[in-house]
């Protein structure tokens, strides 16, 4: 939690305002944050200094994991973070690769679990690092990547959290996360859950302890319509103690997060936190 604070004042105090044509809004900027979550002593980074809605997040990483495409898919696993952009952006309603209400196109999960080969057949990244790290091997190349720049023009929206590469020291299974672009308001509250879930996940599944998360960020950013509410509410407020984390030991494989795993296996243990802040979202 103090990471994140750091981050926000850090903003505030030496950010620089950056133009936005896609929002049409400006951001107060700085380049380059270095996050760590220790997943291994289950310190769970929930924002205490405001009511953090962590099930949704939880619910996109799923759907990420799942490769959905939809936002419909997202709001059925209670997650309304797709509506937006795949409803309401203009540049992607004009999109003639946008297939109907809802398509989100080639993004994210699509990427990760059918990246598209040049002859047609597709490639599950995740699956191969799943079996891998499973055998206990780290080929040095244990990367689920969702940046795809061929198929950019047939998604809603280029992936912020582009990255992730998983390391194996013995028996200790590691997470380094990257971040192009990040709404530290609104985003970063639920890709720091994202990053320290993920790695919880695959370390379960794959047989292994977890240790840390790394969470690398290059373009982290306030909105200015969102610049006041961190300044003089939240950053004002005492952090709490992070809670923990608990996961239904019963989700022993991938077949298992893709079929029956819902928001009901995840719980929280002594989450304290101040008032909600309702942070306006730029499309
Ligand atoms: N401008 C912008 N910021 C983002 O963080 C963002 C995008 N766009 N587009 C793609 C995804 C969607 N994400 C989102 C979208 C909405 C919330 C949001 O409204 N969160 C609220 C309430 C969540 C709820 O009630 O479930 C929050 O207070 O955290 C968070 C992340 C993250 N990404
Ligand atoms: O997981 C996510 C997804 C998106 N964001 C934020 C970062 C930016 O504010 C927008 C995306 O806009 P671009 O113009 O494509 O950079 O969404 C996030 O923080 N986390």
């Amino acid at each position: 939690m103090k990471q994140y604070l750091a981050l926000c004042q850090r903003i505030i105090d030496s950010g620089e305002w950056v133009e936005n044509k896609r929002t049409g809004k400006r951001c107060l900027t700085v380049i380059n944050a270095d996050l760590t979550y220790d997943v291994g002593a289950n310190a769970f980074p929930l924002i205490t200094t405001r009511k953090s809605y962590w099930k949704a997040a939880i619910a996109e990483l799923l759907g990420y994991l799942r490769g959905y495409d939809s936002a419909a898919q997202f709001r059925a696993i209670g997650c309304n973070t797709w509506n937006a952009n795949a409803n309401e952006n203009e540049a992607w309603l004009s999109n003639p690769h946008r297939q109907g209400e809802d398509d989100m196109g080639r993004v994210y999960g699509v990427q990760g679990r059918r990246w598209q080969r040049p002859d047609g057949s597709t490639l599950d990244q995740l699956r191969k690092i799943v079996d891998d790290l499973s055998k206990g091997v780290d080929d040095r190349g244990e990367i689920l990547t969702f940046y795809n720049p061929g198929e950019f023009d047939m998604g809603c929206l280029r992936p912020c959290m582009h990255t992730h590469t998983f390391s194996l020291l013995g028996d200790t299974l590691y997470l380094t996360s990257s971040q192009r672009s990040c709404d530290v308001p609104l985003g970063l509250n639920f890709n720091q859950i994202q990053v320290f879930t993920l790695l919880a996940l695959i370390a379960q599944i794959t047989g292994h302890k977890a240790g840390q998360a790394y969470h690398k960020i290059v373009n982290a950013h306030i909105y200015e319509d969102q610049l006041e509410l961190m300044r003089d509410v939240q950053l004002k407020r005492e952090p709490f103690e992070l809670p923990r984390l608990t996961i239904n030991p019963d989700i022993k494989t991938l077949e298992d997060i893709e079929t029956w795993v819902t928001l009901d296996d995840f719980e929280v243990e002594g989450y304290q936190y101040h008032d909600p802040i309702q942070y306006p979202f730029s499309v």
